[in-house]
């Protein structure tokens, strides 16, 4: 069990994005533009998938770091707070996906 949350991760890389980027690896991908940023998720994202289908969990577990730190990454790039990505999620918290796929349809 830990206490560290998403939102402590978030403030991290919040701070972290204003250093030199020779510094700090969280500032090196922001400043190098959205794309960039958005290219790392997609490569890490597409690891994790690996190790999911692979069964290990230890991989797994490890990629699905990678996945939220760049994650988060990019909506700092983007200026898009957590806090409206949770917003949206509590917002589907009124039905179920299934509910939600079936009205999209109609
Ligand atoms: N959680 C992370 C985190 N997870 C993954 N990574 C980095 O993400 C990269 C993962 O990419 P790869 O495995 O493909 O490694 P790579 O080949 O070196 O990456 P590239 O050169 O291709 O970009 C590695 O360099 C990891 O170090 C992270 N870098 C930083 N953080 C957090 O951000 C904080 C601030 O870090 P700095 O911004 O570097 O000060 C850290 O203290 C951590 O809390």
């Amino acid at each position: 069990m830990t206490s560290f949350t998403l939102d402590d991760l978030a403030r991290i890389i919040a701070e972290r994005a204003a250093a030199p980027a020779s510094e700090s690896y969280t500032a090196k991908l922001v400043g190098g533009g959205p794309a960039k940023a958005a290219k790392k998720l997609g490569e890490e994202a597409v690891e994790a998938v690996i190790a999911a289908v692979q069964g290990d969990r230890e991989n797994l577990t490890a990629e699905a770091a990678d996945v939220l730190y760049h994650l988060l990454v990019v909506l700092q790039g983007a200026d898009i707070p957590l806090s409206d990505v949770m917003a949206e999620l509590e917002r589907r918290t009124a039905q179920s996906g299934l509910a939600e796929k079936a009205a999209r349809k109609t």
